[in-house]
């Protein structure tokens, strides 16, 4: 038996429902005004707040700052149901990840992360508590510890080498640099995670990669809570039910192989580490936790290293002054080797300032992660109230004029002699974030930037196939990368070795 409801009765209950929520969002914004007076904002339109200002081709990060540069650097903005705050200043920011961080350190649930990240028991969206500090904990001293990383060394140099064959053996030819690059760092991410290069790599590449950028969204659905259905009648709730599934599938074989090759005492890649720990029982861990995490490790390791490499690659090219100075320096140090390796890469200062001029102009979260005040807050007079939604422009800080001289030019030479870093002491600069959430990744991601780095300029010179300018439009996905791929010609370099 076929069971219908009319079409007419399903729009009149859905206009009902909108009806009823936005009579309720407007009593609620009414009451939540009263308090949150003090904070600047743009003008607020019932039911939707602040959303129609977001509309358009911009992406997010510059139009919030554009926002800004009118409003000021904390400012508040009524996203449909969520109040949330936009921080856009060092000063700010420093309030928010130093002063009060532990009132800030927690995360919105989110419809897609809760689904994509087994009920957020992932370390990136995993409220403020006990499990989150034991998940930092095993990445601080078993995961990503300096011991660990250092570990993987000889991964790192072999598929950075394959990376210099295969482009050698395009010679003359223009080259797809952003696949090859970002299949390199999916490599060195898998072996070091998994023992070995995933069996199906590019399904498994494209389902992570599909998750994550679901998860980083910017989806309306998420900013009207209590309008829960939004996400059924959207197909969202399908569509990201779909993706997880094959996810969790591919994990899944994961992590069983690895019980199985464990069993039969063979390696330690990332996922043993996390097995043993669920066997020791320190940390209660199931095998959805331990997806989770793995999750983190593949989606945040991988596509995030191989943007800094494309991004600082497009900088050279457009500023072939810097790419002549970091080849001449590279080109040095290594000096009758014929070859870059990791053990004389502390010496490549040059190289170090433009990776972080890289992550300055090219931060790769420019919103970072978003915060969720946990209790009633005083910032410089503004009250910020409990479950405000927090966005840091770490990108709109890394173009602050008042901190930064000349700020949209490339000029790496600003970090020479300069202690400036990112590890989330200078606000002025937190392309890892800063606080408790800062990004537990950043000794495995260095590595990953500058050796591929420093081979590419130790073997080749570069130019563009065409003699036009270089088009750097950004594109928004897990991270913000560019929009078009690199498209290069690569020239080997006369001392540089083919390694067989
Ligand atoms: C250039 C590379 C990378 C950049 C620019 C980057 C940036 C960031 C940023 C901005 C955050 C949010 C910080 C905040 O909310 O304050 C973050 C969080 C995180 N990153 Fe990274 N990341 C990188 C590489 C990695 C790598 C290699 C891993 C792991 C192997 C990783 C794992 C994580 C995790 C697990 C979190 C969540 C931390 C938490 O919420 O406690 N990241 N990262």
């Amino acid at each position: 038996m076929e069971f219908r409801i009319p079409l007419f009765q399903i729009i009149i209950s859905f206009l009902l429902v909108l009806f009823m929520a936005a009579i309720k969002s407007v009593r609620k914004s009414k009451a939540r005004n009263l308090t949150q007076k003090l904070i600047p904002g743009p003008r607020k339109l019932p039911l939707i707040g602040n959303f129609h200002q977001l509309a358009g081709p911009g992406l997010l990060h510059r139009t919030l700052r554009d926002l800004a540069t009118k409003h000021g650097p904390i400012m508040h903005l009524q996203l449909g149901q969520v109040s949330t705050v936009v921080v856009s200043s060092a000063e700010m920011a420093k309030e928010i990840m130093k002063t009060h961080d532990i009132v800030f350190a927690n995360r919105p649930f989110l419809v897609v992360s809760m689904i994509t990240t087994y009920e957020c028991t992932d370390i990136a969206f995993s409220p403020y508590g006990n499990y989150w500090r034991h998940l930092r904990k095993i990445c601080t001293e078993e995961l990503l510890s300096a011991a660990r990383v250092n570990s993987f060394q000889s991964i790192r140099e072999e598929e950075v080498l394959n990376l210099i064959e295969t482009i050698k053996s395009n010679e003359g030819l223009a080259v797809n640099l952003s696949e090859k690059v970002f299949s390199m760092s999916y490599g060195i991410t898998a072996r070091a995670a998994f023992g070995k290069k995933c069996k199906n790599q590019d399904a498994f590449v494209s389902v992570i990669s599909e998750e994550s950028k679901v998860n980083s969204g910017f989806l309306v659905s998420e900013f009207f809570p209590s309008l829960k259905f939004l996400d059924v009648v959207s197909g969202l709730k399908h569509r990201v039910e779909k993706i997880h599934g094959e996810a969790d599938r591919i994990l899944g074989n994961i992590v069983n192989d690895h019980k199985e090759s464990i069993a039969k005492g063979k390696r330690e890649d990332l996922v043993d580490v996390l097995l043993r720990l669920q066997e020791n029982g320190e940390v209660p861990l199931t095998d959805n936790n331990i997806k989770a995490i793995i999750f983190d490790i593949f989606g945040g390791g991988s596509e995030t290293s191989a943007s800094v490499v494309e991004w600082a690659m497009s900088e050279m090219i457009k500023n072939p002054r810097v790419m002549t100075k970091a080849q001449a320096e590279v080109r040095q140090v290594f000096q009758g080797k014929g070859n870059v390796d990791e053990t004389g890469i502390h010496q490549l200062k040059y190289l170090k300032c433009v990776i972080k001029e890289t992550l300055r102009l090219h931060p790769v979260f420019p919103l970072l992660l978003p915060r969720e005040c946990s209790q009633n807050c005083e910032i410089n007079g503004f009250e910020i109230p409990s479950k405000t939604r927090v966005i840091i422009n770490a990108w709109a800080i890394g173009r602050d004029p008042n901190h930064w001289v000349e700020p949209e030019k490339f000029e790496p030479e600003r970090f020479i002699n300069s202690s400036v870093d990112f590890v989330g002491t200078n606000f002025e600069f937190i392309p890892f974030g800063a606080g408790r959430r800062i990004c537990p990744g950043i000794l495995f991601a260095v590595p990953n930037v500058e050796l591929p780095l420093a081979q590419l300029l130790f073997h080749f010179d570069w130019k563009l196939p065409k003699q036009e300018d270089i088009d750097m439009t950004e594109e928004f996905g897990l991270s913000v990368r560019r929009k078009t791929e690199l498209m290069l010609i690569p020239t080997p370099y006369r001392a540089s070795i083919t390694v067989s």
